[in-house]
This record gives C-alpha cells, sequence and structure tokens, in this order.
C-alpha cells in the first residue's frame, strides 16, 4: 500500500492533511505514505510544477492523494510552467482518463443546497468525465493575425478510442447503479461531438440493459438544476465535466463536498492504479486561514480504498463518518457553520 501524497498549494495542504489523518486511523498493514512538491509550491522549490521526481514518486505509488494546486502569483507565468500543469501532467503521464465525480446528497444537508431541499433531497448521480482529451490536450497559442488583431486558439478533438474506452467506464458503472445514463455533448455544433455521440451510440449496443439517453450541454446544465433527481450516470468530455461537477457540488451544498477518482488501466495487487483529489481547487480565498473544509479530500481518500487497494469496509466507515458528522450538524464555513478543518478532521475521525 504505497500512497504519494501531493498536497500542493493554498488550501491543499489544510485538507490533505486531515485526509492522511483518517487514512493512519486505520493503521493498514503495510501502508507507505511518500509526500512530493506540485503545483506553485513545487515551482517555487524545483522551478517546476511537476518536478521529475513527482512524477516518478507517483509512478512508484500504488495511488496518489492530491491536494490542489494553483497559486495567483502564478498566473503570469508562461503556461508550461504554471501550477496547474501539475495536475494536466500527472493526468496525461499517467494514463488517468477516466474521472469519476460522484454527488450525492446528505441527509440533513438539503438546507444547504442552493436548490430547493425537496428538489436536493434526490441527488445521486456519478459523472464520468474523460479526463486526457478534448480542448484541454489539443494544440493551442496564440498569434497575430494578418489585420494586425490578437487571437487565442486552442484545438478540441477527440478521437473515437478515447470516446470508446470512456463510454465502456461510464455503462460499466450505470449498470451497477440504476442503469440510466446520460451521454452530454454539444453535437449540434462541434464536430468532436458529433463522433462523440456516434462512438456512444456504438457502445451502447454492448449494454442493451442501461437506458441511453444524449443530452446537449446547455439542456444538461439546465436539467442539473431543475431536477437533478434525473441523473443516474452521466457520462461527458473533459470541459463540459469540469463544469458540470462544480455546479452539482452545489446541488448538494458545498464545492468543499465532492471527491473523485482518476484512473488508468494500471493495476495494483488489489485494484486499479488512482489518482484522487478534491475537485475543488486551492481556493486562494481562504487559504492559511483553517477554514477549509476537508471533506471532500476525505471523501476522496475513501474512494482511493476501495477502487485501488479493495478497502470496501473501509471506504464505508469513511463515508457512513461525513454523512454522520454534517447529520449531526457539523458545519464548516462553507455550510454555514464555524468548523475548522481540523475540527471537521476531528468530527469524523470521532465518527470512524
Ligand atoms: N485540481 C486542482 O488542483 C484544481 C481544481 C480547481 C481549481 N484549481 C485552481 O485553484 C485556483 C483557484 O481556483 P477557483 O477559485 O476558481 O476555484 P476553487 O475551487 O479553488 O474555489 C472556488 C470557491 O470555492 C471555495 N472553496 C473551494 N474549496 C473549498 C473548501 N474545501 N472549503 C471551503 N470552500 C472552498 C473557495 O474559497 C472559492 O470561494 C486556481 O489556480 C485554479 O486553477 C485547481
Ligand atoms: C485545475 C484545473 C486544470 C482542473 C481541471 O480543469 O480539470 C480543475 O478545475 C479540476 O476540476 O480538477
Ligand atoms: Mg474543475
Amino acid at each position: 500500500m504505497k500512497i504519494a501524497i501531493f498536497p500542493g498549494d493554498g488550501i491543499g495542504p489544510e485538507v490533505t492533511r486531515e485526509a492522511v489523518r483518517v487514512l493512519q486511523a486505520f493503521d493498514l498493514p503495510g501502508m507507505v505514505l511518500f509526500e512530493g512538491d506540485v503545483g506553485g509550491a513545487a515551482y517555487h522549490r524545483h522551478g517546476h510544477p511537476l518536478p521529475a521526481e513527482t512524477l516518478e514518486m507517483a509512478r512508484a505509488a500504488d495511488a496518489v492523494l492530491f491536494g490542489a494546486v494553483g497559486d495567483p502569483a502564478c498566473d503570469g507565468l508562461e503556461r508550461h510552467l504554471r501550477p496547474e500543469q501539475a495536475i494536466l501532467g500527472l493526468r496525461a503521464e499517467l494514463g488517468l482518463f477516466a474521472n469519476l465525480r460522484p454527488a450525492t446528497t446528505f441527509p440533513g444537508l438539503e438546507a444547504m443546497s442552493a436548490l430547493r431541499p425537496e428538489i436536493a433531497r434526490a441527488i445521486d448521480l456519478l459523472i464520468v468525465r474523460e479526463l486526457n482529451g478534448d480542448v484541454y490536450f489539443g494544440d493551442k497559442g496564440t498569434r497575430t493575425l494578418d489585420d494586425g488583431r490578437r487571437q487565442g486558439w486552442d484545438m478540441m478533438a477527440y478521437a473515437e478510442d478515447e470516446v470508446r474506452r470512456i463510454t465502456h467506464v461510464a455503462f460499466r458503472a450505470a449498470r451497477g447503479r440504476d442503469r440510466r445514463l446520460v451521454s452530454v455533448d454539444k453535437a449540434n455544433v462541434l464536430e468532436t461531438s458529433q463522433l462523440w455521440r456516434d462512438v456512444v451510440n456504438e457502445v451502447a449496443a454492448d449494454y442493451p440493459e442501461v437506458a441511453l439517453e444524449h443530452m446537449y450541454v446547455d439542456n444538461a446544465a439546465m436539467q442539473l438544476v431543475r431536477d437533478p433527481g434525473r441523473f443516474d450516470v452521466v457520462v461527458t468530455g473533459n470541459l463540459f465535466g469540469d463544469i458540470l461537477s462544480d455546479q452539482a457540488s452545489m446541488c448538494v451544498g458545498s464545492i468543499g463536498l465532492l471527491a473523485s477518482a482518476s484512473l488508468g488501466e494500471r493495476r495494483t495487487a488489489h485494484g486499479t492504479f488512482g489518482l484522487y483529489e478534491p475537485i475543488h481547487g486551492s481556493a486562494p480565498d481562504i487559504a492559511g486561514k483553517g477554514r477549509a473544509n476537508p471533506m471532500a479530500t476525505i471523501l476522496s481518500a475513501a474512494m482511493m480504498l476501495r477502487h485501488s487497494f479493495g478497502r470496501e469496509a473501509e471506504a464505508v466507515r469513511i463515508e457512513a463518518a461525513v454523512a454522520k458528522a454534517l447529520a449531526e450538524g457539523v458545519r464548516g464555513a462553507d455550510l454555514g457553520g464555524d468548523a475548522g478543518t481540523e475540527a471537521v478532521g476531528d468530527a469524523v475521525l470521532e465518527r470512524l
């Protein structure tokens, strides 16, 4: 059980610390933790947001627990040196193409949803976000047009095999849940999306037991707040999945609650190698104040135990402890309360 811990920037180290305490509470045999530098912190120390030694550490591990990267002081750097390249680089270098972002109501928390409680109560969905392609990884640049205007450009593309493999992940997930899959695209405008839709339809033939629906992303954004309970599994590309998952977090109640697993094909002794991180960022506005909600990172550690180590029982214990803490009124500042980062960590530990 080799776990690489990459705390990163801003609130990353604060929330990661609490998740590590929860992992250590189980005293699992053979669990070894080692820590590496990523993001702005790595840039300041090593001159690069994803130093070679950090990447090596990730490759040597069975799983990575990632905090967050992003530092406003680095926004003026050339793009390849910016903190965000650490997470993009890890996802690409480690072949982590399948990003699972579950969003589920917590009993007792309905009033914190940005939606009406009776609508929020029904949320139990999983966003399966493609993580290695799309406009994120296409060629990009800025150029000056003949008439002197500057133009920024980013190439959006998906190859059919990239769509096929994430679609299989989504159908398999749907098969193990409520057997409903919504594929989100913009096929009415984008060729990338038309190919996406065609490939999803081809793959669907292998899963007759799953009901497939296609939805344009603008409609999906609307349906997600109109009636989130209508969604079971959502499969979508890198960009749309990024946006819809932040939106889903506020349907549940806070971005400080949503965990994620990024998986590829590499197997570990008891599961799949993966990188686990909250869906939120480094939150520079609250960094260093001890006010960040660590629950998303703690829940990411639970996903790690489930997917990379086959430790379902411990994963469920963590998820139950978080749910119990919330049900009993433990609230960070993001949920209108005054429990600090460490106090929320303590509350989860007490309920494990
Ligand atoms: N995977 C990642 O590492 C990741 C993800 C998203 C954004 N980022 C980076 O983070 C930086 C800040 O981005 P942003 O402000 O757009 O998004 P953000 O997710 O960091 O913050 C958005 C808002 O949510 C709040 N918030 C986020 N997490 C919280 C938590 N755990 N508890 C309480 N409140 C929380 C913040 O205070 C802020 O008001 C940027 O540099 C961005 O690129 C990194
Ligand atoms: C930091 C950024 C590159 C990242 C993304 O866009 O994937 C983040 O927003 C996320 O959701 O993990
Ligand atoms: Mg995001």
